[in-house]
């Protein structure tokens, strides 16, 4: 055995359990036991040499193949996302080329977003937030209008002021800047979501499974503030919990983006060397 080879099963079976617990962290669980009982099943056909059944299994394969790809293509694509989103593709290939350098955004664009929120719960102004992260969110940017101003409470809650242009639909944040408003995001299919929440709480909770991203959602019914994040809500939530989750996002940006952070000092030591030695 070379030593290639025992590269070859590290790195196979290193894939073998990251597809294993991807496998366990969606709805593939359930498939994966689903096939489990069929295999038994054509196992015993064999075994009883029942061919009909051999023969039907045998040409039902590769539409099954087709049929899972069908199946699970939100799962795939949110996995091939996250794949993207490691930091040795991201560092390597420097893949995010829509992301403005040291796009994250400020303490004072956390403030202003409580504040807005806040605001706009104590009128019962409805409101839908998507803070975006590491994965940007062009795709649903584009379903709305440009706005591209400097995030502030006023301008948001002038955004989502009721029978106005804008108020309809999401909000995009990218770094300090509200980029898009009246945006449509794709609506959860969760059976565990509450029956009183409506289909504001379902688009919230549909962008956070299929991207990284926060999104705050204000009752227009009831004033109260949730949180939309990793496919999970987290209902009538206080000003102290937004803020935490929004500072943990800033700061998973700031985790993220370590490696440039070392290139710019770096560039900055070139910097001063070639001016001392000047
Ligand atoms: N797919 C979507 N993308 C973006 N915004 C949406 C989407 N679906 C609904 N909305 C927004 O939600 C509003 C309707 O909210 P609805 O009353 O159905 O939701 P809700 O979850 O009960 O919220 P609320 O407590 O504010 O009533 C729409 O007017 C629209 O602004």
């Amino acid at each position: 055995m070379s030593l290639t080879d025992i590269i070859e099963i590290i790195i196979i079976s290193v894939l073998i359990y990251y597809m294993l617990v991807w496998i366990k962290d969606t709805r593939a669980w359930m498939l994966l036991r689903g096939i489990l009982v069929i295999l038994a099943f054509v196992l015993l056909a064999v075994l009883f040499e029942m061919n009909t059944i051999v023969w039907i299994a045998d040409k039902l394969f590769n539409v099954a193949m087709i049929a899972v790809v069908v199946i699970f293509q939100p799962e795939m694509r949110k996995a091939l996302e996250n794949l993207g989103r490691k930091n040795i593709l991201v560092n390597l290939f420097n893949f995010d080329f829509n992301k403005v350098e040291n796009g994250k955004f400020s303490d004072k664009t956390i403030t202003e977003l409580v504040k807005a929120c806040y605001e706009m719960g104590k009128v019962k102004t409805g409101a839908l937030i998507v803070v975006e992260d590491e994965i940007v969110l062009t795709e649903y940017e584009r379903t709305g209008i440009a706005v591209d101003g400097i995030l502030t409470s006023q301008l948001l809650i002038n955004i989502f002021e009721k029978n106005t242009p804008l108020h309809d639909g999401a909000v995009i944040v990218r770094g300090d800047r509200v980029v898009s408003a009246t945006c449509y995001l794709p609506l959860t299919d969760s059976l565990s979501l509450s029956k009183d929440l409506g289909t504001r709480h379902r688009a919230a909770v549909g962008i956070s499974e299929v991207s990284d991203s926060l999104t705050i959602v204000v009752s227009e019914e009831t004033g109260k503030v949730s949180i939309a994040l990793d496919g999970e809500l987290y209902r009538n939530v206080d000003a102290e919990f937004l803020k935490n989750k929004l500072a943990y996002i800033q700061k998973r940006e700031q985790d993220t983006s370590k490696v440039k952070s070392w290139r710019r000092r770096l560039k900055d030591v070139t910097k001063i060397r070639k001016e001392s030695n000047e």
